[in-house]
């Protein structure tokens, strides 16, 4: 079963003094000083718990942060407060946990329209556990629940699918909704043309979505790492690029698949190669049927991004995951970046863009041009289950609409 797109949503009857238990996903980058480094995601969790505070609800908004096992003072929400509290413009409380009586003291306490943020949700072992009991007691401490945490909707743990069990209503959030209309929305029911973009490193972690994307797409362009497979499986050197020998029958089946679906699937003409895997490795543009021996494919080439750019000319809905190259080292990122220019342009003229999440994403912002894209999701693991037409549990959780 693929994930629904409609999902209960709020509404202001409902939320005039009563707690609601909001899980947002918090999980931002922090530097070594504990500085955030990109604050995307509590940006994007402002919309909803300004909504609720406005209605005078009282929040309680609960997050993971990282991978911790137990608790782990490095992987607290504390240094979040104080940039949450400046986007919502109201001074935000932060409890010792997530559970507990301390924690449903300071929740008796919220007046209306405050916040109060739960420390880091996988302190407790049982959150992923997707633990019963530990989802009752998160659900004890509110009225109703909504999910804004698009971002871990993949994931079945107690605060983003036990707890919907215990909680009613259980609504989505205005960014779990917006994640949903574009990319269960515009993907089911694109404007055509409709092309895909997909790169990145590997074709292993990408088949699923190629295959989804494969029965609804127009035009498929490959680019990234994952495309020396392909030509290896076309008979071409490919000297020490990255290759999974083990998909080489299953990047032949795709080709045939693209051909039966009548999809126009494109694979870059050329490559920027190098002769290490460095930032200031030496590189030269040469044909993709001639990569010479001990030279590697680092990026996509210019033949390449003038057909993949006449080919998103012609397309109404651009989805895009992954880059086109090893984009974090200068040389070869040239093939991104141009891929990001171009669905900028586009979008001004009317394209839906979608930016699917992960490093894409974060190649997008590096070019400044994440503000000209019609959606750019803020879930990386997320948004490729969605678009493999997983359905994803902390969505399945939620009423209907
Ligand atoms: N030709 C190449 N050779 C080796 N690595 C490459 C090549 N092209 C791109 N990459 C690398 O692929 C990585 C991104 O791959 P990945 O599959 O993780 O993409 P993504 O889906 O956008 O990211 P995420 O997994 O975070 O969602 C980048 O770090 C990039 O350097
Ligand atoms: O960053 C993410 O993709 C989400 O916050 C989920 O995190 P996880 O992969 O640790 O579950």
């Amino acid at each position: 079963m693929a994930t629904k797109r409609s999902v209960g949503t709020l509404k202001e009857a409902d939320l005039k003094g009563k707690r609601v238990f909001v899980r947002v996903d918090l999980n931002v980058p922090l530097d070594d000083n504990l500085n955030i480094t990109d604050d995307t995601r509590i940006r994007a969790a402002i919309p909803t718990i300004k909504y609720l505070t406005g209605y005078g609800a009282k929040v309680i908004l609960s997050s993971h942060l990282g991978r911790p096992k137990g608790v782990t003072p490095k992987y607290s929400l504390k240094p979040l407060v104080p940039r949450l509290s400046e986007l919502l413009g109201s001074e935000v409380t932060i409890a010792g946990d997530s559970i507990g009586e301390e924690v449903e003291k300071l929740v008796a306490q919220i007046p209306e329209g405050g916040v109060l943020l739960l420390e880091n949700v996988r302190f407790h072992k049982e959150e992923e556990k997707n633990d019963p009991e530990f989802a009752k007691k998160l659900a004890s401490l509110a009225d109703l629940y909504v999910n804004d945490a698009f971002g871990t909707a993949h994931r079945a743990h107690a605060s983003t699918e036990g707890v919907a069990k215990y909680l009613k209503p259980s609504v989505a959030g205005f960014l779990m909704q917006k994640e949903l209309d574009y990319l269960v929305g515009a993907v089911s029911n694109p404007k055509k043309p409709f092309a895909a973009i997909v790169g990145g490193s590997k074709v292993s972690s990408k088949i699923g979505v190629i295959e989804s994307l494969l029965e609804k797409v127009d035009i498929l362009l490959l680019g990234g790492g994952m495309v020396f497979t392909f030509y290896k499986a076309q008979g071409y050197s490919v000297g020490t690029s990255l290759v999974e020998e083990d998909k080489l029958g299953l990047a032949t089946s795709l080709i045939e698949k693209a051909k039966a679906k009548g999809v126009s699937l494109l694979l870059p003409t050329d490559v920027v190669i190098a002769d290490k895997f460095s930032a200031d490795a030496n590189d030269k543009i040469v044909p993709a049927s001639s990569i010479p021996d001990g030279w590697m494919g680092l990026d996509i080439g210019p033949d390449s991004i003038k057909t993949f750019n006449e080919a998103l000319d012609k397309s109404q809905t651009v989805i895009w995951n992954g880059p086109m190259g090893v984009f974090e080292f200068d040389k070869f990122a040239a093939g991104t970046e141009a891929i990001a220019k171009k669905l900028a342009e586009i979008s001004g003229k009317g394209v839906t863009t979608i930016i699917g999440g992960g490093d894409s994403v974060a190649a997008v912002e590096k070019a400044g041009l994440a503000d000209k894209m019609s959606h750019i999701s803020t879930g990386g693991g997320a948004s490729l289950e969605l678009l493999e037409g997983k359905p994803l549990p902390g969505v399945l959780a939620l009423d209907d609409a």
